[in-house]
């Protein structure tokens, strides 16, 4: 059984005990019996699952690119394929799916990591996809300085299919486009072959 050690220094953390008890209020509230087996774990479960899924609130996304190497590839890097999981802001609904990066340095190029761990830190609070979107093409044009940037992310939204307009497998697409890449539909073209490959 987890206890207070598992929790990091985080906002979740030192509210923990205010989030077990709102989420043992509402469990009430649904008409359940919290005083069951299978919930008595179920608000510190509940808040534990809130640190990891709101991990992004405890980074700041800029940041996450602070290491760069000077490098003279003026040439497209695309980092694809990137998972990420978020939280719709609507419904505190997840979604989820992939993120697809593509840039032109202008000397400075980006530890690949740092682009998922970017992701990681955008995706981790509550969003919109759109949102996930140009957040990460804004933060990398403004940190690298790059001569282009496009980001293409995917996604499946729990909120339209588990409820409501009940559509599963429905796909979102997004994307955004900063620089050369808003210039140049050769380029455009370019990343998207290349994401599909
Ligand atoms: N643009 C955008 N919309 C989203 C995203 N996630 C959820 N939504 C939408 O947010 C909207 C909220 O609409 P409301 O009418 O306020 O809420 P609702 O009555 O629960 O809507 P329904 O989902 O249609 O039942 C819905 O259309 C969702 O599909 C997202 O990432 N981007
Ligand atoms: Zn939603």
């Amino acid at each position: 059984m987890a206890g207070a050690k598992d929790y990091v220094n985080s906002q979740v953390g030192r509210n923990r005990e205010q989030i077990e008890f709102h989420v043992r209020e509402i469990l009430k509230l649904v008409g359940e019996n919290v005083e069951r087996e299978g919930l008595l774990e179920t608000p510190a479960r509940v808040t534990r699952m809130y640190e990891e899924i709101f991990a992004g609130y405890e980074v700041d996304p800029r940041e996450v690119l602070g290491v760069t190497f000077d490098e003279q590839h003026e040439e497209l890097v695309i980092v694809k394929d990137i998972v990420y999981y978020s939280q719709c802001e609507h419904h505190m609904a997840p979604f989820f799916g992939k993120a697809h990066i593509g840039y032109i340095p202008s000397g400075k190029i980006a530890g690949l990591s740092k682009l998922a761990r970017l992701v990681e830190a955008v995706s981790r609070r509550l969003q919109v996809q759109e949102r996930i979107t140009s957040q990460i093409a804004d933060i990398l044009d403004e940190v690298l300085q790059a001569h282009g940037v496009m980001v293409v992310v995917e996604g499946e939204h729990l909120c339209m299919c588990a409820r409501g307009v009940k559509k599963p497998g429905s796909k979102t697409v997004t994307s955004a486009v900063r620089g050369q890449f808003r210039q140049s539909s050769a380029l455009r073209a370019e990343f998207l072959g290349l994401i599909k490959q």
